[in-house]
């Protein structure tokens, strides 16, 4: 099997392409502060900010390809933490790109929808990008540098996803599953509109666009939805009650990074390329049927 090099291994993504691939791939998977233990995963633990750290873990490797999943994902986080989170959403991939354009491997970055302005929607792969908060600037950002570091490099965008997070960490469902079945009042945007995936979806897509060579690949879903409908689909599924959840708008929700109202993503060339993501509904049951609601 061709060693594929996964960082993010312990996120919500790298844990389901380690779940859905490993027997297909010698997955050598990358984690930080949550070490992996998968069983047909080779675990690593490396703090990508370390160049040193990271080039000498890619030259013992010498993987046949590499998925760079790692990044810091909590927006506000990164609206309070220009300086740190840039070091890993921005230096990090640059850096894995000029080891990946040394050897001349696939090499496979993981950008997202939050690049986009979210006011002309839906977004495709030739529209020019307009972040709005400091994560979506460093993801466009690093967009940029790997490009100039290494053309091949493919980029795929990514919408807000969800499934079965792993062990480490949240994803966005499970959470409204928790306020749910507490009773907490969920405060939930009827003016973001998202083109939400499944995990197993994106991971499908992902591999799909690394037998591509350079460019941009949008990986959105099929269907535009507000984060409130989303949360009433989920109760009805989950089969609690609607009550529970309060349509509100962005601006009733003071928090330090602004968000882009729309940024669904036009994935028309993915879908030419046979990326199939599910309906909402119909992941969603599966996700319900398959794990426990924690
Ligand atoms: N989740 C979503 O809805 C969306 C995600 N994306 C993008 O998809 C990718 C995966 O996201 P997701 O799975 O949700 O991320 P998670 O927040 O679930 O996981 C982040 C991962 O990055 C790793 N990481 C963070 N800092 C470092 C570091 N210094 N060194 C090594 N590893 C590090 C973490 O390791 P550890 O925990 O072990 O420290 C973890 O494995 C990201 O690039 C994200 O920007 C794009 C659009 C939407
Ligand atoms: C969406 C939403 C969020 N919130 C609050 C809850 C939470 O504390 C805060 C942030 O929302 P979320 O946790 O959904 O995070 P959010 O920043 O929306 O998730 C992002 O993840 C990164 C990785 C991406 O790349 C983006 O595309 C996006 O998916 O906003 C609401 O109160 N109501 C809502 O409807």
């Amino acid at each position: 099997m061709k060693r594929l090099l996964l960082t993010g291994a312990s996120g919500l993504l790298g844990w389901n392409v380690c779940r859905l691939k490993r027997d297909r791939w010698e997955i050598h998977g990358v984690a930080h502060r949550h070490p992996i233990a998968i069983d047909g995963v080779r675990g690593h633990v490396v703090d990508l900010t370390d160049r040193a750290q990271t080039a000498d873990m890619f030259r013992r490797l010498k993987p046949r390809a590499v998925i760079h999943a790692a990044a810091a994902t909590n927006v506000n986080w990164c609206q309070e933490n220009r300086a740190e989170s840039y070091r890993i959403n921005v230096e990090a991939p640059f850096h894995i790109a000029a080891l990946c354009a040394e050897s001349a491997i696939p090499y496979l970055f993981i950008s997202s929808d939050m690049v986009f302005d979210g006011l002309s929607p839906p977004y495709g792969e030739r529209d020019p990008v307009s972040p709005v908060n400091v994560y979506g600037e460093q993801k466009a950002r690093a967009e940029e540098m790997v490009a100039a570091e290494y053309p091949n490099a493919v980029i795929c965008r990514l919408p807000l996803m969800f499934g079965e997070p792993g062990p480490f960490s949240s994803g966005f469902v499970q959470p409204m599953i928790e306020a749910m079945r507490s009773g907490r009042e969920l405060p939930l945007f009827t003016d973001e509109i998202r083109t939400p995936v499944s995990a197993e979806s994106a991971v499908e897509g992902i591999f799909l666009a690394l037998r591509q060579t350079g460019g941009i690949l949008h990986l959105g879903g099929r269907e535009r939805v507000s984060r409130y409908a989303f949360g009433l689909l989920l109760a009805r599924l989950a089969g609690f009650g609607e009550a529970g959840l309060r349509a509100c708008r962005q601006r009733d929700v003071k928090m330090p990074a602004p968000r882009p109202r729309d940024v669904s993503l036009d994935s028309t060339r993915a879908f030419s390329l046979g990326y199939s993501p599910g309906r909402i509904e119909d992941e969603l049951r599966r996700l319900l049927a398959s794990s426990p609601l924690r």
